[in-house]
C-alpha cells in the first residue's frame, strides 16, 4: 500500500542527461520531458534569468542571441559534468516538471552515463542526480541503455552490437548474455560535426558562422553519403574578411567533405570495438548487425555508409532521439531484478 502511495506520489524516473539533450522518462508513461542541456544566465550575478525558468527550451532559444549580460551556459560536455551546481539548478528544474514529486519521498532514479568516464565524472553525476532531489541512484552505461530502449534481444547468447552517436560521444558495445563483452566511447559526435561545418566554412568561404547555423546547415543537407538528389542551402555570416553579412550556397557534397574526418573517427571507433570481440561473436554480427541511436545517427545515408564500411547489416532505430531514455525507463520497470547490474554508490564506483 505505502509503495503504491509512494509511486503515485513520486514516480520512479530514467535519465539520458545528455550534452546537448535532457530527456527524462517516468515508469510506466514512458518519455515525458526531453529538453535542451543549457542554462540562460545573468552575467554579472551567475542567476537563472526568466526567474529561475530560463532553462531548456526557453534558454536554447537564447543561444546566440544574448546581449552581453546574459550567458548561455551547457553544464555537460560529452556527457560529462562541467559544472555541478548548474547541473543540479537543471536537474532540480526538469524533476519537477517531469514528475509532481510530493509527500516527502524522492524518486529512484536510473541515469545513463558515457562507458568511459572515470569514477570521479561518475561520482559527479551521482552527487548532482542526488542534490536535485533523487533518492536511490542507479548508472547504466549509454551503450547498454540504448540496446535495451532499442529493444534488442541482448540477453541471448548472441552478439548485439549498438552504436549511439549523441552531441558529445558516441559510444559503441557489444552485448551478449546480458553483459558488454566488448565497448569503445569517443568524444566526437553531433557537435564536432557542427565545428566542422564552421570550419570549412572559414576555410572555403572567409565565411563566419554560429553553431545554430552549422547545426541547422547539418540537418537540411548533411549526408554520409551521396544521395539520390544532392542538396544546396543558402547560408549568411560574416565575411571575416570585409566584416560585413554576407551569403554563400553551400552544397551537400561540400557538407559530406566537411563532416569526412568526424565519420571517420566514427567508423573507427565501431572498429575498435568489434576488434574487441571473440571470433564467434564476430560471426553473429553478420546476422544481427549494428544498430544505430542517437540522434546524431540521423545524418542522411548513415546506415548506408557504415554498411559499407563494415560488411554487416546496419539498422537505424524508429526513434533514435529517445531511445537512451527508453532504455532507463524499461529498466525502471524490472528494478528488483536488474539493480544488482547497475553501478550504485560504492559498489560501482
Ligand atoms: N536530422 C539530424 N541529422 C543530423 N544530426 C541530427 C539530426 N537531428 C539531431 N541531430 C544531432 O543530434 C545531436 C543530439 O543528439 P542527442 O540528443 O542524442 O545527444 P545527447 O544525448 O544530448 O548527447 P550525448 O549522448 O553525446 O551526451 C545534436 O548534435 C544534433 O545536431
Amino acid at each position: 500500500m505505502l509503495n503504491r502511495l509512494r509511486d503515485w506520489l513520486c514516480p520512479d524516473l530514467g535519465i539520458d542527461l545528455g550534452t546537448v539533450n535532457t530527456r527524462i522518462a517516468v515508469r510506466g508513461l514512458g518519455v515525458v520531458l526531453d529538453e535542451p542541456t543549457v542554462l540562460a544566465l545573468e552575467r554579472k550575478t551567475r542567476r537563472v534569468i526568466g526567474r529561475g525558468a530560463a532553462i531548456g527550451k526557453l534558454a536554447r532559444q537564447m543561444v546566440g542571441r544574448t546581449p552581453d549580460s546574459i550567458i548561455a551556459v551547457n553544464p555537460v560536455r560529452h556527457g560529462v559534468i562541467t559544472d555541478f551546481e548548474l547541473c543540479e539548478v537543471m536537474l532540480r528544474y526538469f524533476f519537477q516538471k517531469a514528475s509532481r514529486q510530493g509527500g516527502g519521498f524522492r524518486p529512484r532514479c536510473v541515469v545513463s552515463v558515457p562507458s568511459e568516464i572515470s569514477s570521479v565524472e561518475k561520482r559527479a553525476v551521482y552527487n548532482s542526480v542526488e542534490r536535485a532531489g533523487a533518492g536511490r541512484i542507479f548508472l547504466i552505461d549509454k551503450a547498454r541503455a540504448a540496446s535495451i530502449g532499442a529493444g534488442l534481444p541482448i540477453s541471448e547468447p548472441l552478439a548485439n552490437m549498438v552504436c549511439d552517436i549523441g552531441g558529445g560521444t558516441t559510444e559503441c558495445a557489444i552485448l551478449s548474455l546480458g553483459e558488454s563483452v566488448a565497448s569503445k566511447s569517443i568524444r566526437i559526435a553531433g557537435n564536432d560535426m557542427d565545428e566542422a561545418i564552421i570550419d570549412y566554412l572559414r576555410q572555403h568561404y572567409s565565411l563566419r558562422i554560429g553553431r545554430p547555423t552549422a547545426e541547422q546547415l547539418k540537418i537540411d543537407i548533411g549526408s554520409a553519403a551521396a544521395l539520390d538528389t544532392e542538396l544546396s542551402s543558402e547560408v549568411r555570416g560574416l565575411d571575416s574578411i570585409s566584416g560585413i553579412p554576407r551569403k554563400a550556397v553551400l552544397t551537400s557534397e561540400e557538407v559530406r567533405e566537411a563532416l569526412g574526418e568526424c565519420l571517420w573517427k566514427i567508423v573507427n571507433c565501431i572498429k575498435a570495438s568489434i576488434e574487441q570481440c571473440d571470433p564467434e561473436l564476430i560471426g553473429d554480427l553478420a546476422d544481427t548487425g549494428l544498430t544505430l541511436t542517437g540522434g546524431g545517427a540521423l545524418l542522411r545515408n548513415l546506415d548506408l555508409f557504415l554498411r559499407e564500411q563494415l560488411g554487416i547489416p546496419v539498422r537505424l532505430d524508429s526513434d533514435p532521439l529517445s531511445t537512451v531514455a527508453r532504455g532507463t525507463s524499461i529498466c525502471l520497470e524490472h528494478l528488483a531484478n536488474w539493480q544488482q547490474r547497475f553501478q550504485t554508490e560504492g559498489a560501482g564506483f
